[in-house]
């Protein structure tokens, strides 16, 4: 029951919405719509971009009413769809082809239901194709196997993304091994890890949520290099791949996970705070810096008591930190909403590779 340990439930009401124009847009050149893929990013930024500090100089702290900037991810998400649409219908016009992405999904986990629903709904959108395969909960490891397998040989087939997590029967790491690397766009296969996290190697793809939560520093012209960075979470989703990518973009990066004593101690040096737990408003206003940027990718639903209406809630406890960090990404409308455009940017760049267009 390690998860209970700082379970903190506190109720973060969303009163304050506003959004700060010190942050530009001036490193929108150094990003490609495609997200931060490699080897561009690790070009040192351009001189005169000059990027935003954390704490810009016109930014003040009241004692009483300070408020964070609100680093939305509605509209980048919205602008890559966009990018992503139209290079899709120019595909189509040119060469008659378009991407195809194959979705599997074990199990009747309702969130997992929930993330594949939106996963689906943002393909329709941009047109790429495809095909879902449900397993039962109680399906074998071979089943799942031969679905992943007859993806891996479907040439129609660019993207392949097995739902996790994966019912406890399943060995995850064996699934994960057998996708194809070149199909992998969620970037979890250990060689597209393995080349994320050797420094001048190239992987095939960079997971969806790490690629997200580089868009919104930068997008933001929060400056990454040399920044002290303190990521909450280790799994293959997110928490990892994340800090292998931050350490790309040259920060210093502490990863924090369930054996951490006084995780707080290292967070509250932390120039720039990332949770990926699980556990709603794990993270407090006293374990942030003031002026630190908060990404915060907890997407937990959470029954009202009141109204047992379903509600998604971070692991930051938002009312808390807004008074603290310089910069917060929301939940909902933050990090989520890039991840699966970055999700859409994968598997159009995977396609691309197929039909030989990079
Ligand atoms: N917005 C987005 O794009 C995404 C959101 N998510 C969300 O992020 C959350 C985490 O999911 P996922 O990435 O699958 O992570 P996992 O559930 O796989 O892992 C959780 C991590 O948190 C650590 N942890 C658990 N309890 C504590 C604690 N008390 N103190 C410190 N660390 C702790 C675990 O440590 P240990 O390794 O020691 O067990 C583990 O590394 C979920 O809410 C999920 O929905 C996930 C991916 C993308
Ligand atoms: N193979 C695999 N790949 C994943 O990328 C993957 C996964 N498994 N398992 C679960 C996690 C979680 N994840 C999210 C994606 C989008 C939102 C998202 O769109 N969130 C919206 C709200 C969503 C809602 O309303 O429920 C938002 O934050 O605004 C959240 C979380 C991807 N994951």
């Amino acid at each position: 029951m390690r998860k209970s340990l700082h379970l903190h439930v506190v109720a973060c009401h969303r009163t304050l919405t506003k959004t700060l124009h010190f942050h530009s847009f001036s490193s929108q050149r150094s990003c490609t719509f495609l997200g931060p893929n490699l080897p561009d990013v690790w070009v040192p930024r351009e001189e005169n971009s000059s990027p935003h500090t954390l704490l810009p100089q016109k930014f003040q702290w009241a004692n009483d009413g300070h408020s964070a900037a609100i680093l939305e991810g509605k509209a980048i998400a919205k602008q890559i769809k966009l990018k992503v649409a139209d290079e899709i219908s120019r595909m189509k016009s040119e060469i008659g082809k378009f991407p195809k992405l194959a979705v599997v999904l074990v199990g009747d986990r309702r969130d997992s239901h929930t993330f594949i629903h939106i996963k689906l709904k943002a393909c329709e959108k941009v047109g790429i194709e495809t095909v879902v395969s449900e397993l039962p909960e109680n399906c074998t490891e071979n089943e799942l196997l031969n679905v992943v397998s007859s993806f891996n040989d479907d040439k129609d087939v660019h993207g392949i993304v097995v739902q996790l997590p994966l019912p406890q029967h399943l060995d995850e790491e064996r699934i994960v091994n057998v996708v194809s690397p070149e199909k992998d766009v969620d970037g979890f296969h250990p060689l597209n890890i393995g080349n994320l996290a050797i420094r001048g190697r190239k992987p095939f793809f960079i997971p969806c949520a790490s690629k997200s939560c580089i868009e919104l520093l930068l997008r933001h012209g929060v400056e990454i290099k040399g920044k002290r960075v303190a990521i909450i979470g280790r799994s293959k989703i997110a928490g990892l791949p994340t800090s292998l990518l931050l350490q790309r973009h040259h920060a210093t990066v502490s990863l924090l996970h369930a054996y951490t004593k006084n995780p707080e101690q290292i967070t509250s040096e932390a120039d720039i705070v990332v949770a990926d737990v699980g556990i709603p408003n794990i993270v407090r206003g006293n374990w942030i810096k003031k002026g630190a940027v908060i990404i915060d990718l907890g997407t937990n639903q959470v029954k009202d008591p009141s109204s047992q209406v379903f509600r998604i809630t971070g692991d930051v406890c938002f009312e808390e930190a807004v008074k603290v960090a310089s910069a917060i990404t929301p939940v909902p409308g933050g990090v989520g909403p890039v991840t699966i455009s970055m999700l859409l940017a994968n598997t159009l760049d995977s396609a691309k590779r197929a039909f030989g267009m990079v």
